[in-house]
């Protein structure tokens, strides 16, 4: 299985304007883990996820999703294996209705219009958004929009899933179920979050990033124990690892 592998090397990333958002930045995910990418604001995360599927093209260094490099030529291939939802889910939805969006992907995958119905319908479902199908995406609330977008990735059954903030903009009985989806796909999953409390729920490692660097690696309760990497890189603990105002406690 290694086409679900994710190889970062070396990466740097620096904007048109001179911005370094990436220094020099190497790990390496493999098939089936569960991995959040953390930092305060700014620290590059976004920009080191657009680059996972070639949104962004690295200013050095390389990014090789299972065998392959990521170039011009293995682009296509990869953007069938790695789905991305973005942060901003108005940057992913741009068709007339909800089911036109949600089916694009399978369509440009050439498949049936049966098996299209088919994916739309069960990844409408998963994200609980079935009843918005024949609605204009510019007419969703900020949380449709982003159950949605989620779905329009879903569709495409991608080997690896890379969600930018997955949980921003829902409410909690939707933050729940993107939870239960999360935790259900068997695959390589990658997602930036200030959501620490479902980062300690899902993931079995976190990388911190801070100033468009690695500074940590490793397990999630490992990393939210360790308190002087967490000030030096702008974080907080999860809140179920905080005490409690009323009794103290702490899960530890
Ligand atoms: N298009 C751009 N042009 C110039 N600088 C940019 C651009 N996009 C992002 N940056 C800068 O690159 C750095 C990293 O930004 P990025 O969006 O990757 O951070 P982030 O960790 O995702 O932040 P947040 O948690 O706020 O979403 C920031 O300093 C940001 O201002």
């Amino acid at each position: 299985m290694s086409h679900h592998i994710v190889e970062v090397r070396n990466l740097r990333h620096v904007y048109p304007d001179g911005t370094v958002a990436l220094r020099d930045v190497s790990f390496r995910i493999t098939h089936g883990e569960s991995v959040a990418i953390i930092g305060a604001n700014g620290a590059g995360k976004s920009t080191l996820l657009l680059h996972l599927n070639g949104f962004l093209t690295p200013t050095a260094g390389e990014i090789r999703i299972g065998d392959y490099p990521l170039t011009k030529a293995t682009l296509p291939e990869i953007r069938r294996t790695v789905g991305m939802v973005f942060q901003d889910p108005d940057d992913q939805l741009f068709m007339p209705t909800v089911y036109d969006d949600v089916a694009f992907g399978p369509l440009n995958l050439g498949l049936s219009g049966t098996d299209v119905e088919q994916r739309v319908k069960d990844a409408l479902e998963k994200v609980g958004a079935g009843h918005l199908q024949e609605k204009p995406p510019y007419n969703l609330s900020g949380g449709e929009k982003k159950r949605v977008a989620i779905a329009t990735v879903l569709s495409m059954s991608p080997d690896i899933l890379v969600m930018d903030e997955p949980t921003d903009g829902l409410d909690p009985h939707a933050r729940r179920q993107l939870m239960a989806l999360l935790r259900e796909f068997s695959h390589t999953r990658i997602f930036t979050s200030h959501d620490l409390d479902m980062v300690l729920e899902l993931c079995s490692r976190v990388i911190i990033l801070h100033e468009g660097e690695v500074r940590g690696d490793g397990p999630p309760l490992e990393i939210f124990r360790n308190d002087e990497l967490l000030a030096r890189c702008r974080l907080e603990k999860p809140l179920s690892m905080q005490g409690c105002p009323v009794c103290g406690g702490k899960v530890s």
